[in-house]
């Protein structure tokens, strides 16, 4: 069985090459992604964890290499089919929630899917099937200024996994919350990502978190090595 949703092969990337303010920040990424399993991503500041992450996401280009998602080398294609391939594929989270104010829970789960095609009725049922899974469905008619912080990003992994991508990317997606907090979101996370036997690479800083992945890769001197 091929299981594999995302291969990073060779990157590379260097900002202002030539120049006296090069940094030269990934020198050869690897990694294999596989259905179901949650990666742990655990980088220093400034280590070129948010580049990696971006190249990963079809949001930036790498210098050299590939990114192959269900086996398409996808790194090297025109702006729109990254764009396309990116909103159908790849889920983000980020550090802060990036709801959209006007909008209420529900709505910011089901306008992804309006943009993919899909029926109103059921991307709401969809959507509130996701905010039942993390425990905010009575929350799906307020807006995310109405939301507290735990739940306004239970809400936005909602919307990452709205489309059903097959990778989930995040970058210190509880890094904004207290440690309580934060370790029940993540749990959230979790049963979403396992429910969904996507594959997720998940940035942080926090070694407790870390340890409840599948595994744990260090991003340092521009390669992923495996944590002990
Ligand atoms: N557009 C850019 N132009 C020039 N240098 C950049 C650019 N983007 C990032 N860098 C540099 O590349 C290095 C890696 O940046 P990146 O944002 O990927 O790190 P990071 O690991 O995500 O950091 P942090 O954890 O602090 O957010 C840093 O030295 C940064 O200053």
């Amino acid at each position: 069985m091929n299981d594999l949703t995302m291969r990073l092969n060779g990157l590379t990337k260097t900002y202002l090459k030539g120049t006296p303010g090069e940094v030269q920040v990934l020198r050869g990424v690897d990694l294999e992604l596989r259905a179901g399993e949650a990666v742990a991503l655990v980088a220093p500041s400034g280590a070129g964890k948010s580049t990696l992450l971006h190249i990963a996401g079809l949001l930036d280009k790498p210098d050299e290499g590939s990114v192959e998602i269900a086996g398409q080398n996808v790194a090297g294609r025109g702006d729109r089919t990254r764009t396309a391939l990116r909103r159908q594929d790849v889920g983000f989270v980020y550090q802060f929630h990036h709801l959209l104010p006007e909008f209420t829970a529900l709505e910011n789960i089901t306008l992804p899917q309006l943009a993919n095609g899909v029926s109103e009725k059921a991307a709401q049922d969809r959507a509130m099937a996701l905010l039942d899974r993390v425990g905010v469905a009575a929350r799906a008619k307020h807006r995310p200024a109405a939301l507290s912080g735990g739940e306004q990003q239970r809400v936005a992994f909602c919307r990452a996994l709205a489309n059903k991508p097959r990778v989930l990317l995040a970058d210190e997606p509880t890094g904004n919350l207290d440690p309580e907090t934060s370790d029940q979101v993540f749990g959230a996370l979790m049963s979403l990502v396992r429910d969904a036997g996507l594959s997720a690479l998940i940035a942080t800083h926090n070694m407790d978190l870390a340890a409840r992945m599948d595994r744990k890769l260090r991003l340092e001197a521009g390669v992923l090595k495996p944590v002990e």
